[in-house]
C-alpha cells in the first residue's frame, strides 16, 4: 500500500505524449464508434445499389466519411475530459488521464478539441454531405452540453448519452447518400441505442464506488446485489433481441432471417448473462456481460450487412 503513490508517478510520467492524445481522444471507444459509422456506410450503399459489391463502393467517400467523423468523436471525447478533470481525479479508472494528471494543459487540451470537432464537421459538410455534417454537430451538442453535465444530476443521464452513442451509423448512412430520417437509418440508431444500455449499466456496476465517490448520480449507485441493474441489462437487451426478427417480418422486411434469428439468439445470449449477473452479483459476472457486448457489436454488424435488403 505505502508505495502506491510513487508507483502512479513512476507510471504518469513514462506516459507518452501519444498515449496522452489517445486517451484525451478516447481512440479505442471511438474506434468502435467508427466501426457503427461504416456499417452505416455500408447499408445505404446496399440499399441504393440495390445488392452488394465492394466495386460498387465509393471508397473515397468513404474515406472522408471517417476521417470526418473519427475528428468529430476525438474532439468531442476532449471536450468531455475537460468538463470532468475533478471527478475524473477521484476515480482509479480515470485518474491517470492527461488533465486529471497534469501532464497536459486544459489549454492544449481545449485546443485539441476544438480543432477536431470543427475540422471533423466542417469535413464532413464539404467532402460528404450537409446532412451527416449535422448529425455529426447534434451528437458533438449532446454529448458534450446535454449527457455530460447530466452526469452529476440525474441518473437517466445513461438514456441521454446514449444517443450520441446511436447517431454515428446514422452519419455513415447520410453519408452514403440515404435519408436520415429513413426507417433503416432510425432502426440502426435503436440497434446501438439498446446495446449501450447493458453495455453501460455492467460497467457502472463494478465501477460504482468509483462513480459514487466522485459524485455520479448513476443507476448503479448503492445497488449492492447487482439486481437492479441486473434487472435494467436484462429489459434492455430482451428489446435488443426483439429488434432483430421485427426487421424480418412481413411489411417491414429491412433485413432477411439469418439476421432475423442470429440477431435474436445473440440478444438472446446477453440476456442470459444479464440474467447470471443478476443471480451471481459478482464482479466477474458483470465483466463478462461487457465484454459480451464489445463481441456482440461487430459480429451483429456483419450479420446484418450480410442479411439486409
Ligand atoms: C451511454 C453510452 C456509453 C457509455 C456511458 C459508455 C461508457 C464506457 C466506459 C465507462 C467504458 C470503460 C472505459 C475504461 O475502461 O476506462 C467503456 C468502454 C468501452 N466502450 Fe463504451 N460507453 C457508451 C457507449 C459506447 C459506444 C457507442 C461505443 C462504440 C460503439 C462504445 C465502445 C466501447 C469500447 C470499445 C470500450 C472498451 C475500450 C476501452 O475500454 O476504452 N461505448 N464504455
Ligand atoms: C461523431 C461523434 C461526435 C461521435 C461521438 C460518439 C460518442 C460521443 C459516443 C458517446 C458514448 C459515450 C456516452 C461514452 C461514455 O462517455 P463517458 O464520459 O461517460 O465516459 P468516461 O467516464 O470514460 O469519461
Amino acid at each position: 500500500m505505502s508505495d502506491q503513490p510513487t508507483k502512479l508517478i513512476e507510471k504518469s510520467e513514462t506516459v507518452s505524449m501519444r498515449q496522452d492524445l489517445m486517451v484525451l481522444t478516447k481512440v479505442r471507444l471511438n474506434v468502435f464508434v467508427l466501426i457503427t459509422t461504416l456499417f452505416g456506410f455500408l447499408l445505404a450503399s446496399k440499399s441504393i445499389a440495390g445488392g452488394f459489391s465492394f466495386g460498387m463502393l465509393d471508397y473515397w467517400k468513404l474515406f472522408h466519411t471517417l476521417l470526418g467523423t473519427a475528428a468529430s468523436a476525438f474532439g468531442a471525447a476532449a471536450f468531455n475530459q475537460l468538463m470532468e478533470i475533478e471527478q475524473d481525479k477521484q476515480m482509479g479508472r480515470t485518474k491517470n488521464r492527461p488533465l486529471p494528471s497534469e501532464r497536459m494543459s486544459v489549454t492544449t487540451a481545449f485546443i485539441i478539441g476544438w480543432v477536431l470537432s470543427a475540422f471533423g464537421v466542417i469535413h464532413l459538410g464539404n467532402t460528404v454531405n450537409v446532412e451527416s455534417a449535422y448529425i455529426a454537430a447534434a451528437t458533438i451538442a449532446i454529448y458534450v452540453f446535454a449527457y455530460t453535465p447530466m452526469k452529476r444530476q440525474h441518473s437517466a443521464n445513461t438514456l441521454v448519452g446514449a444517443i450520441p452513442g446511436a447517431t454515428p451509423p446514422m452519419i455513415g448512412w447520410a453519408a452514403a447518400g440515404g435519408t436520415w430520417y429513413a426507417w433503416e437509418s432510425w432502426y440502426l440508431f435503436a440497434i446501438l441505442f439498446f446495446w449501450q444500455l447493458p453495455h453501460f449499466v455492467a460497467i457502472n456496476w463494478f465501477c460504482r464506488e468509483q462513480y459514487e465517490d466522485a459524485g455520479y448520480k448513476m443507476w448503479s449507485n448503492g445497488d449492492v446485489s447487482g439486481k437492479k441493474t441486473a434487472k435494467l441489462a436484462l429489459i434492455y437487451s430482451f428489446v435488443l433481441a426483439l429488434l432483430a426478427p421485427i426487421a424480418c417480418l412481413p411489411g417491414v422486411e429491412m433485413a432477411t432471417w439469418p439476421w432475423g434469428i442470429g440477431g435474436f439468439l445473440a440478444g438472446a445470449y446477453m440476456c442470459k448473462l444479464s440474467v447470471d449477473f443478476g443471480r451471481i452479483g459478482d464482479r466477474k459476472s458483470s465483466r463478462k456481460l461487457f465484454f459480451f457486448t464489445l463481441l456482440y457489436l461487430p459480429l451483429a454488424l456483419t450479420l446484418l450487412t450480410l442479411s439486409w435488403n
